[in-house]
């Protein structure tokens, strides 16, 4: 039984063959009052009706995922408030299925989420050369660049309802898979501490080697913000997951954390172009690799990439610098001045980093869907750009 404070989930699966999707909910009026005068922002409240939970409540996927499940999250964050669930959507997939089985919550579900987008999203564009010359930014305010996606493997659940033995097959599967890779990206794969579904480490890395790829920010989290709870990503932790890396540590591969993959390319400095190089090769290498064992993966005609998370699908890109910019970091308006360029700044210690202000900040694209690869690094560059600019301005202005 997962729990956090009040909230509980008694659900569990019997066994480790049985995906995770309950039928939550009897009735629409169960939480209908709740999420009607939901505060703030929450694309769920804004789209489900009566009618659309009656035609999907005793649906299924092929795979077995319930329409309850998707909405799990957005429901205890009605139920529950703000804190509970910061997410603005209040749906995740279960499996890639989802999005056409549930197509009229889905569909506007999406569209609101990445403000209306141009669709079909357009193929993918991993052309380096056609990125801005990244000599407008200057290095010195730079820490670090990173640029991130996700890929979903066909056959399987996703990490809200895939199951304990779904996951260690796919471990399988990934983990064959990376060990083709060649030169620059050849690594080695380390599961988490704990993990005992990876033959060739059976009781995966050391707590201590874990701890340090999370300080330095290589390695994801145990899910502990109850948003993740609710859609129940703990589940069967810390087993079949775990991170792929080469021996610089500038090409990672995640895997069963949020998405089944995700795929990273990071280095020190200002230098996109070389990650984003990087990053180009090793999605082509991921996906290569993965289909030559047979595996396709979910790419939908008319979304992009099917993610978990709504606000991932398209590209599922984020392209970010870590940059010090504690004057303009600190302006009242600085997070509209942010927003109204397509840029997000997180902490430094990534999206759910507590309220210590280090100056520090990683500013990426806010965009995934309706525009290609390229389009949304080069909205980050000149972000950043800009941003850099702001913040030389206030330096001139404080002396
Ligand atoms: N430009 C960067 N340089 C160094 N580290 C970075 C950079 N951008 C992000 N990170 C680090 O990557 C880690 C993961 O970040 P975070 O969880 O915020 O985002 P994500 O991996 O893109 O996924 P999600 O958006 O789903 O949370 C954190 O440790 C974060 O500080």
């Amino acid at each position: 039984m997962a729990s956090h404070g009040d909230w509980k989930d008694e659900t569990i699966c019997q066994s480790s063959g049985e995906i995770h999707a309950p039928r939550y909910f009897k009735e629409f009026e169960d939480f209908a009052e709740a999420l009607g005068k939901a505060p703030g922002e929450l694309i769920l409240r804004d789209v489900l009706t009566k009618e659309m939970y009656d035609r999907y409540k005793d649906e299924k996927t092929a795979l077995g995922v319930t329409f309850d499940k998707c909405i799990k999250g957005g429901i205890d964050k009605a139920r529950l408030g703000e804190k509970w669930n910061v997410g603005k959507v209040g749906v995740l997939f279960g499996d890639a299925e989802c999005v056409t089985k549930y197509p009229d919550l889905m569909h506007p579900v999406i569209v609101a989420r990445h403000g209306n987008p141009h669709l079909p999203h357009p193929p993918p564009n991993l052309e380096g050369s056609q990125l801005m010359d990244q000599s407008i930014i200057d290095e010195k305010y730079v820490i670090s660049t990173r640029v991130r996606t996700g890929r979903s493997i066909s056959g399987f659940p996703l990490p809200p309802s895939i199951s304990a033995d779904q996951r260690k097959e796919l471990e399988g599967i990934v983990t064959g898979a990376l060990q083709t890779l060649t030169g620059e990206m050849s690594g080695d794969y380390y599961p988490l501490a704990g993990s005992t579904t990876y033959a060739a480490k059976p009781i995966g890395i050391d707590k201590e080697t874990e701890e340090r790829l999370i300080k330095d920010h290589f390695l994801f989290q145990e899910p502990d913000e109850p948003m993740l709870l609710s859609w129940r990503m703990e589940r069967d932790w810390p087993h079949a997951r775990g991170i792929y890396h080469n021996n610089d540590k500038t090409a990672l591969v995640w895997v069963n954390e949020e998405d089944h993959l995700r795929i990273i390319s990071m280095q020190q400095g200002h230098d996109i172009r070389a990650v984003f190089d990087r990053f180009a090769a090793l999605v082509r290498a991921v996906e290569t690799a993965c289909k030559s064992v047979g595996r396709e993966l979910e790419i939908s005609p008319m979304y992009g990439n099917i993610l978990s998370c709504p606000s991932n699908c398209g590209t599922g890109l984020r392209a970010s610098m870590m940059i010090k910019i504690p004057l303009a970091s600190a302006q009242p308006n600085f997070k509209q001045w942010c927003a109204d360029r397509k840029l997000q700044a997180r902490g430094s210690s990534g999206f759910a980093s507590g309220a210590k202000d280090d100056g520090i900040r990683d500013v990426s694209n806010v965009d995934r869907m309706g525009k290609d690869e390229v389009t949304l690094v080069n909205e980050m560059i000149k972000g950043v750009a800009d941003l850099i600019a702001w913040e030389k301005q206030l330096e001139a202005a404080a002396k």
